[in-house]
């Protein structure tokens, strides 16, 4: 049987007689990256809200480790590992890059707070940089710093809500390649809600498309380029 990261069964969120999400089943592996994608109002940043306790479900179970954490709030679920970046970077911009994140990390209850800290800045290459304001680093390096804030204290799963949005073809490549390193060199299992088709087709190990709240494909990337539906109702005919 396999053990899942996470699993999130017959999730659903609905507002009055919106259902935004409506008997979602997902799951995440061990360093496994699952891309999610779907048209605008699909609700992918709604299952992700669900995912965190962002949002009440209406219905469903959230699993992480094996263990219920449906009943627990945001910050429960992030202090035992269920860690998420916003799609609008919350760095503070007169603040050097190493400070936030220590002081991120010491937030969370991190004991070696500044280990912490060195670690996640030499795995997003960002040490270099450390005594730099936030406001003089380049946009891709404030991004890789938005993500270095969701990794402090080591998180199991990762979820990201359109992480390249903004970013040159470049920036986004290049954060592409360090989220496939964090799974294999942090065993990070990421959820990643991503417009740009050419990351989450590069490096998503399984693909899941979303339309009206609902699954409507789920496989390897191939399988869901592949997908007649999904070709219909959303990559169109260029896929
Ligand atoms: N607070 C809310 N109250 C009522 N309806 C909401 C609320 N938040 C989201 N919705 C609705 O839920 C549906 C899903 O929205 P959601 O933002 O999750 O979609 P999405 O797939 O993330 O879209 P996008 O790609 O544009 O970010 C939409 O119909 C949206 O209008």
């Amino acid at each position: 049987m396999t053990h899942y990261v996470l699993q999130a069964e017959d999730v659903a969120i609905h507002y009055g007689g919106v259902k935004a999400v409506d008997g979602v089943a997902l799951t995440l592996e061990k360093g496994q990256i699952r891309g999610l994608i779907g048209p605008n109002g699909a609700g992918k940043s709604t299952v992700i809200d669900a995912i965190t306790g962002r949002r009440r479900l209406t219905r469903g179970k959230v699993q992480l480790l094996g263990e219920d954490v449906s009943a627990l709030g945001v910050v429960e679920r992030r202090m035992r590992g269920l860690s998420r970046s916003f799609q609008r970077t919350s760095i503070f911009g007169q603040m050097t890059v190493y400070r936030q994140i220590e002081l991120a990390s010491h937030k969370m209850g991190v004991k070696d707070s500044a280990a912490d800290a060195e670690a996640v800045l030499k795995e997003l290459d960002l040490w270099p940089m450390r005594d730099t304001a936030a406001d003089d680093l380049g946009y891709g390096e404030q991004r890789r710093l938005d993500l270095g804030l969701a990794l402090v204290g080591r998180p199991t799963v990762l979820l990201l809500d359109e992480p390249m949005a903004g970013l040159s073809v470049k920036e986004s490549l290049d954060l592409a390649q360090h989220l496939k390193k964090l799974t294999s060199s942090w065993d990070v299992s990421v959820l990643l809600v991503e417009h740009d088709m050419d990351v989450v087709f590069g490096i998503s190990d399984v693909v899941t498309v979303f339309e009206l709240g609902r699954v409507i494909a789920s496989g390897s990337p191939a399988e869901v380029r592949a997908n007649p539906r999904v070709r219909e109702a959303y990559l169109g005919s260029a896929a």
